[in-house]
């Protein structure tokens, strides 16, 4: 008879082989196919055999806290490619030292929820091409090997540079976001190594930037850019909609209005950037001077950071817009904390605070 200091020596090598096992089993959304990859190493296992049997990649990056927008993009992906990976990252080096970091919404079980739905209906759908294989959420030392560079406009490190597109409209405020922007985007892509990226209309000089770094480091990637989702009231779907509480939402959407102002004009004949301009100016401002005469508890101020009409291929600023290319019409407004805080009142995530909200408008090239 076997000692029993004896059969646990026999145990050792299967409670061994289990425990490897477990380390092996891929990491999955839980009852979905899609894999939970958080390596470099880990996608680059999964990508080899996609690529040798012809499969093709594309790749949807977002920050997390998805909504329809980032779905409406996911859904572009499986229309036309075999296997869909989304990232899930909040890059700290697009994030200026003073801005919302460390309280952007972080919601990855409701995400995971949201793919495994958005899966389901993918399944369902004879005509896509492919489903959500993977989900890629790394950590900052993987996506940063060398250490974190810092989000600091003079951090020394490994960026990706780009300019004069840098520097302007959104760069003009956010002076680090485009360099960490491109940054990460290059690592995604150099990772994934994606036939296909995903890209939303809403944030309009980044897909200009995107464009542009995959022409000029000549990428083999095909950039693609989804119409932009919005609530039923005008308002672009965004992650950072849930700072705004109930009082600031419902004025949320005068930024789209001053933009469809503006279009109004370019639609009627005017092609000078004064005119369509004053447009949208118009509503931004009259809609503030409405919300000062209400009283404290009620009203809602904003700051214009800026009302943009540029070419659309570089986003510099046009004074006259020629039809035969069209234009961007884009602006960015800053919501101000809430005065006079009703007790109970919703004032969004993280106690509401400034919330910078950006939306754009193409005007279309006349045929
Ligand atoms: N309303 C939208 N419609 C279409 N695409 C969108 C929309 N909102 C975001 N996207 C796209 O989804 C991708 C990931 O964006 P991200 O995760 O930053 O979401 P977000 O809502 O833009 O968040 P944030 O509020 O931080 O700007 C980007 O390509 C972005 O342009
Ligand atoms: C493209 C992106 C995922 C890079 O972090 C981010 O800028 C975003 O979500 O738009
Ligand atoms: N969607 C853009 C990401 C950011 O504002 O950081």
């Amino acid at each position: 008879m076997r000692s029993l200091a004896g059969s646990r020596a026999l145990d050792r090598p299967l409670i061994r082989t289990m425990a490897s096992a477990r380390r092996q089993a891929a990491e999955t959304i839980p009852s979905t196919p899609i894999r939970v990859l958080r390596t470099v190493d880990a996608v680059r296992k999964w990508r080899k055999p996609q690529y040798l049997d012809h499969r093709i990649v594309g790749l949807v990056p977002t920050m997390g806290a998805l909504h329809e927008g980032h779905l409406s993009l996911i859904r572009a992906a499986a229309r036309e490619t075999h296997h869909v990976v989304v990232s899930i990252y909040v890059n700290p080096a697009q994030f200026g030292i003073k801005e919302d970091l460390a309280s952007y919404p972080v919601t990855w079980e409701t995400d995971c929820k949201i793919l495994r739905e958005l899966d389901r209906e993918l399944a369902d759908d004879g005509g896509n091409l492919g489903r959500i294989s993977a989900v890629f959420a790394p950590t900052t030392s993987e996506m940063y090997p060398s250490g974190f560079p810092g989000q600091e406009v003079d951090s020394k490190g490994s960026f990706v540079v780009m300019t004069p597109i840098s520097d302007v409209l959104e760069g003009g405020t956010r002076p680090t976001f485009f360099r960490g922007v491109a940054t990460i985007c290059m690592k995604l892509f150099n990772i994934v190594q994606p036939e296909k990226v995903y890209f939303g209309q809403k944030d309009v000089q980044q897909t200009v930037l995107i464009r542009k770094m995959v022409k000029d480091f000549m990428l083999p990637t095909e950039v693609i850019v989804g119409p932009t989702s919005r609530e039923p009231d005008g308002l672009a779907l965004s992650s950072r909609n849930v700072y705004l509480g109930e009082r600031r939402r419902k004025v949320a959407p005068v930024l789209n209005r001053a933009l469809q102002a503006a279009e109004a004009q370019y639609l009627n004949g005017a092609v000078d950037r004064e005119s369509i301009l004053k447009a949208a100016n118009a509503v931004a401002v009259d809609t503030l001077n409405e919300q000062m005469t209400l009283a404290p508890e009620e009203g809602v101020k904003y700051e214009i950071d800026y009302i943009s009409l540029a070419d659309p291929s570089t986003m510099e600023e046009l004074t006259e817009v020629d039809p035969k290319n069209g234009g961007i019409m884009s602006g960015a407004v800053k919501m101000l904390p809430v005065e006079s805080p009703q007790p109970g009142e919703d004032l969004g995530h993280s106690g509401g605070p400034s919330v910078r909200l950006i939306d754009n408008i193409v005007l279309q090239p006349s045929t």
